[in-house]
C-alpha cells in the first residue's frame, strides 16, 4: 500500500443549525486520485478547506502526513482586472518559488508561450493551467484541484484530466479534485467519493457503477451529457439536508454510521 498523505476521519462540519457534513471518512494516498462528486452546496470545497486546515471540523479529526506537501488549485482566480500583471510575475509570487521551475513548469503543461500574457487575458483553459502550474510549483506530494475543468471547453476538460494523470504518473503525488463532470471523471479517477451530507457511495469506479445510489444517478436521461448533473438517491434530504425518515412499506434503506455507502 503507498504512502498515506492525509487521512478525514469521521468528519463532521456544522455551521450555525445546519448540519452540513456528517461521518465523512476519506483517505489520501500517494499516486492516487481521488474525486469528491456531489450537488452544488453539499459541502465539497467545506471538506477540502478542512484539509487544508482553513475550516474547523466540528468533529471528527484531520491527519496529515508529516511530509505532506499540498499543491492547492482554488475554484477561481481572484484578481483585479485592471492589475498589470504577466504569468510570470504571478507565478513569482508563489513562496519560497525557484524561479528557475516557472518556465519548465509552464512548458509541462504545454503554455509557455504564455509566460509574458497579462494574466486578465487569459481565456478559462489557459487560466486553470496556470493555477495548475501555480499549484505545481509548491513541489506537492498532493495535488488538491477544486473543479479544475471549470470553464473549459469539452476538449479541453479531457485534456485536462489526461495532464492530470500525467502529472500523478510523473510525479507520483496524490490527487484530490472536485468535479461536476462524472462522465469524463469516471475513466480518470481511481476512487470517487460521492457526498451529500454524508457519504452516499465511493469506491473504484467499477464499485461505484454498481452502487444503487451511482445508478440512481445515471438513470437519468440525459444524466451522461457533460452538463452538472441532477443527483437523485434511494433517499430524500430535508431543508438541512438530514435525510428523510421513509416509511417502511417504501422499502428505504435506513443510513447508520456504520454505512459504508
Ligand atoms: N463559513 C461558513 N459559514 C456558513 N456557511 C458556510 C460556510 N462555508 C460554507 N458554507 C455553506 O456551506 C454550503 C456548502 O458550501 P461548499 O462551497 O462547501 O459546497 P460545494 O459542494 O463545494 O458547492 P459547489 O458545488 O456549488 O461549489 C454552502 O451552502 C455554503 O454557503
Amino acid at each position: 500500500m503507498s504512502t498515506c498523505l492525509a487521512e478525514l476521519s469521521n468528519i463532521g462540519i456544522t455551521f450555525g443549525e445546519r448540519k452540513l457534513l456528517s461521518n465523512i471518512d476519506v483517505r489520501l494516498h500517494r499516486g492516487e486520485i481521488v474525486t469528491l462528486i456531489g450537488p452544488n452546496g453539499s459541502g465539497k470545497s467545506t471538506l477540502i478547506r478542512t484539509l487544508l486546515g482553513l475550516q474547523s471540523p466540528t468533529e471528527g479529526k484531520v491527519t496529515r502526513h508529516e511530509d505532506l506537501r499540498i499543491g492547492y488549485m482554488p475554484q477561481k482566480l481572484h484578481i483585479d482586472p485592471t492589475l498589470p500583471l504577466t504569468v510570470k510575475h504571478f507565478l513569482g509570487l508563489v513562496r519560497n518559488v525557484d524561479k528557475k521551475d516557472i518556465l519548465p513548469t509552464l512548458k509541462k503543461l504545454g503554455i509557455e508561450h504564455l509566460v509574458n500574457s497579462q494574466v486578465r487575458v487569459l481565456s478559462g483553459g489557459e487560466t486553470q493551467r496556470v493555477l495548475l502550474a501555480r499549484a505545481l510549483l509548491n513541489k506537492p506530494n498532493l495535488l488538491v484541484l477544486d473543479e479544475p475543468v471549470q470553464g473549459v471547453d469539452v476538449n479541453g476538460q479531457i485534456e485536462l484530466y489526461k495532464l492530470i494523470v500525467k502529472i500523478r504518473d510523473e510525479i507520483n503525488c496524490g490527487v484530490l479534485m472536485i468535479s461536476h463532470d462524472l462522465h469524463l471523471v469516471m475513466a480518470q479517477t481511481d476512487t470517487v467519493v460521492c457526498i451529500n451530507q454524508h457519504v452516499c457511495c465511493s469506491g473504484t469506479p467499477q464499485h461505484v457503477k454498481g452502487h444503487p445510489a451511482y445508478q440512481a444517478l445515471f438513470g437519468i436521461p440525459g444524466a451522461e451529457s457533460l452538463a452538472i448533473y441532477a443527483h437523485h438517491h434511494d433517499h430524500e434530504h430535508d431543508e438541512h439536508g438530514d435525510i428523510k425518515a421513509k416509511t417502511k412499506d417504501q422499502n428505504a434503506h435506513q443510513h447508520t454510521q456504520n454505512c459504508s455507502h
